[in-house]
């Protein structure tokens, strides 16, 4: 349990780095693993999700070494991984479960794989559905849960499969299968979710077609170890974004962040909140980054669609949290996948900020969140509790910092699945008053 502390009357000062991107760390370490000869991977994000991944690669005899920000990947190929002699331990971390899924859906020997009580609620039929099209094979719990058997494969044949939700774990399961797969692969998104699967499959000498939302890949030749330079996380720098624009006389800056164009939707989405943001874009050979410069400002309501989910789908809770300090309401709706995270994130986000008298009303794909409440612990004390959800313990963490009266976080632990070191990150940027 900790406590937490609300922001000094002069506001968040300063710069800060969030660590780098979850989703691209967690990539890296597989395109490393499946290449010939070592991958280098900067900035890397070293938490409790990604050392999921890591553990399971070392598991199936992959050499991996790390300092805090450099991981090291020797190669091994994708037809040469040892048969682990334990079940592989997913964690928290569904990104890894559902690559994994499709990653190493062609191996010679069973996987038995299980993860933590909220990832072995998290549906799966979504991978295996398209995965079994592909003739993998595999035991789900319920035919839809963990612990599940990956089971021995020798044969993989391409498809064509037209998404029936926006998922980059599930376009990303279906890619990594195709590059193993006789003939061509071809996934057909509706609304684009993030491409880092694609961009890293070129980076490492592979290749991939993608045009308007249709994406084809073949088997592929053996990729090459890279260099890769992880950006800092967009979905970590959102908490900032979030907290410099609600905390009065704040003006920080994050420098490097992320801004793929198909994981900017927390930025957009505050620009049409009324937010100012700069952003000071960074050249740089792989994905785009820039410093971002924000001030505490007044926001508006807005309505949310099921087209700006995807881009932002991880950031919804934050958002939330800003909308409860615009001016009028706003709507979300055709967020129904919120529904099936770490939490029921709709559910959480209620649960949580009104302890802080916040008022939103829950609609079943998402919620209506009634703008310009002043946020204070109801009774004088608040006993705010992560669920076990990450992002849900950093959106309490922010709205802390405007909240009146006393307010205390348990389930701290969980913010370490994305963003170890983000209370003492935000202390940071506390500016003393009497400075
Ligand atoms: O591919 C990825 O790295 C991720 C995709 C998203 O999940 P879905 O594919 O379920 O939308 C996102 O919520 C998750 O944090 C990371
Ligand atoms: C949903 C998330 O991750 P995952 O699906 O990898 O558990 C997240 O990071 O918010």
């Amino acid at each position: 349990m900790i406590k937490l502390v609300k922001a000094p009357t002069l506001g968040l000062h300063g710069q800060i780095t969030v660590p780098g991107d979850k989703s691209i760390s967690h990539r890296a370490v597989m395109f490393g693993a499946i290449a010939e000869g070592k991958t280098i991977i900067d900035n890397f994000l070293m938490s409790d999700d990604v050392m999921h991944t890591i553990g399971v690669f070392r598991s199936l005899g992959v050499e991996i070494t790390y300092t805090d920000t450099q991981a090291v990947v020797v190669g091994k190929g994708l037809e040469n991984f040892n048969q682990p002699s334990e079940a592989l331990n997913m964690g928290n971390s569904g990104t890894s479960t559902r690559l994994l899924m499709g990653l190493l859906s062609k191996q010679p020997f069973d996987l038995n794989i299980f993860g933590d009580e909220s990832l072995s609620k998290r549906p799966l039929k979504r991978v295996t559905d398209p995965l079994s099209l592909m003739q993998a094979k595999f035991k789900l719990s319920d035919e839809e849960f963990l612990p599940a058997i990956i089971q021995a494969n020798n044969t993989l044949t391409g498809i064509t499969y037209r998404m029936p939700v926006a998922s980059a774990q599930v376009k990303s399961a279906i890619l990594l299968a195709g590059i193993q797969a006789d003939g061509e692969t071809t996934v057909i998104e509706e609304l684009p979710s993030r491409d880092h699967t694609e961009r890293m499959l070129r980076q490492f000498g592979g290749q991939i077609q993608a045009k308007n939302g249709v994406i084809t890949v073949k088997k592929q030749p053996q990729l090459k170890g890279q260099h890769v330079l992880v950006p800092s996380d967009i979905s970590s720098a959102a908490f900032f974004m979030v907290a410099g624009l609600i905390t009065p006389n704040s003006n920080i800056t994050i420098n490097k962040v992320g801004i793929n164009p198909t994981r900017d939707g927390v930025i957009k989405l505050l620009e049409r909140m009324g937010a100012d943001i700069v952003q000071n874009k960074i050249s740089s050979e792989g994905e785009p980054l820039a410093d971002i410069k924000i001030r505490a400002q007044d926001l508006q309501g807005i309505t949310i669609t099921g087209a700006d989910i995807p881009s932002a789908v991880d950031e919804l809770p934050i958002l939330a949290l800003a909308a409860t300090q615009a001016v009028g309401d706003t709507v979300i709706s055709g967020a129904e996948e919120l529904r099936v995270k770490e939490t029921d994130r709709i559910a959480t986000v209620i649960s949580e900020l009104t302890k802080l008298g916040a008022n939103i009303e829950e609609k079943p794909d998402g919620m209506i969140i009634h703008g310009g409440t002043p946020l204070h612990a109801i009774n004088g004390s608040a006993l705010l509790d992560s669920h076990g959800d990450h992002r849900i313990g950093m959106m309490n963490v922010v709205a802390s910092l405007i909240a009146d009266g006393d307010v205390v976080l348990t389930g701290e632990d969980a913010m370490s699945v994305s963003y170890p070191g983000f209370v003492e990150d935000i202390a940071k940027i506390m500016k003393q008053e009497t400075l």
